[in-house]
């Protein structure tokens, strides 16, 4: 914590100031950027690295873009008093019924699925169906409003009920939970989430960037952590850019850059050990060849694959509208619509489903059930 205090002390100013792009995401950046990074990191124990916002190289994202207290509720995992009832041995997420409202606005209407350890997932669907919101609802950025997510089996409104004061549900619960949550959690499912976009400190280099859990968490050495990011950025095939800052990288670069990130393990949760290297149990991509042209996005595909087949990553899931990630990148579909789940199948399946609802998405054709108007 100290190193990166005083990491954060030193470049601090400037990232404020490089961040702060104007508008909502200005306030957001303000606000998320007002406590230094640890108390932040500490909140959700997920991996947080690609952030919103073209352009934009938000650190962190707060999610509802709100409060960033919410953040500290949902750490994933590890407290012995997490209920393990309803666990299927091989289902590492799963969506009971959920349904998440912005506002007025009704996001998840509903929402039921499960994800199998091992799998290679696509979360599809229309803009503003709630895609992204499954996954701050899954890393524990926002709560449902109601129904259950089980990570690895575990409830989470079981455990916001055993640590909070209210029903597991409500506002009140959520900062109970938080309060107590904070010290009795700890990390047992290694979850990562990848950002749609860079999410780099602009003001802290490659390498800081990507060690940036390990300063936080753990008490490797220097030279032990930027063993651990060298290794990381090689995996990602960007070998030897660790003084460089993100300015100097191109877009498809800042998203491998990021997802060494997501893959930099600090060893603390439980994920488990593969011929000597952690296995994150779980890494969300955000939507992570958006932007990119199509060369450039065959790589971070082909790396997204090729993290899991090498033993590095266990799970994953992809949000995504390119129909070349989801071909290249995904076993299996989940297609929402309006916020609940409307068809699940497989590669195949997709390419040849008349479900009128994915046969409009797939072909962007204007006639059909999906509505932009
Ligand atoms: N924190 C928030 N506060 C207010 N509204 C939000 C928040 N998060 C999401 N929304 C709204 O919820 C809706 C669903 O957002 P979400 O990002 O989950 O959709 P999506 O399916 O990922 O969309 P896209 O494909 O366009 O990225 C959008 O209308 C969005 O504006």
């Amino acid at each position: 914590m100290a190193r990166t205090a005083a990491l954060w002390t030193r470049k601090a100013a400037s990232a404020r100031v490089s961040r702060l792009g104007g508008g909502a995401d200005a306030s957001l950046a303000s606000s998320s950027l007002s406590l230094p990074p640890t108390r932040r990191r500490r909140r959700h124990g997920v991996t947080l690295a690609w952030g919103r916002g073209e352009g934009g190289s938000q650190a962190w994202d707060s999610d509802d873009w709100g409060d960033p207290y919410e953040n500290e509720v949902l750490s994933r995992g590890g407290d012995a008093e997490f209920s393990d009832r309803g666990k299927e041995d091989d289902v590492v997420i799963e969506f009971r019924d959920v349904w998440k409202s912005f506002g007025s606005k009704g996001v998840l209407r509903g929402a039921s699925f499960k994800i199998k350890r091992g799998e290679a997932i696509g979360i599809i669907g229309p803009s503003g169906t709630g895609k992204s919101t499954a996954l701050r609802l899954i890393s524990g950025l926002v709560s449902p409003d109601s129904g259950d997510i089980l990570v690895d089996g575990r409830s989470i409104l079981e455990d916001r009920r055993k640590k909070g004061t209210g029903d597991g549900n409500g506002a009140e619960d959520v900062l109970g939970a938080a309060t107590e949550g904070r010290a009795k959690t700890n990390i047992q499912l290694q979850l990562g989430l990848v950002f749609q976009n860079g999410a780099l400190f602009d003001s802290l280099t490659v390498g800081e960037n990507v060690g940036f859990r390990l300063y936080e968490h753990s008490s490797l050495s220097q030279g032990e952590i930027m063993e651990r990011v060298s290794d990381s950025l090689a995996k990602v095939g960007l070998n030897g850019i660790e003084e460089r800052y993100p300015s100097e990288l191109s877009g498809g670069m800042k998203k491998r850059v990021a997802l060494a990130r997501a893959i930099t393990n600090d060893g603390d949760g439980s994920g488990v050990r593969a011929e000597g290297e952690m296995v994150e149990e779980l890494i969300m991509y955000d939507e992570p060849t958006a932007g990119l042209d199509p060369v450039a996005s065959t790589v971070v595909e082909d790396l997204i694959r090729s993290l899991k087949d090498k033993g590095g990553v266990r799970t994953y899931i992809v949000v995504t509208h390119q129909a070349s990630t989801i071909a290249r990148a995904v076993d299996r579909i989940i297609f929402l619509h309006e916020g609940k789940v409307v068809w699940q199948g497989d590669q195949q399946d997709f390419k040849t489903t008349k479900e009128p609802i994915v046969d409009q998405f797939r072909s962007g054709s204007l006639s059909g059930p999906i509505s932009y108007v």
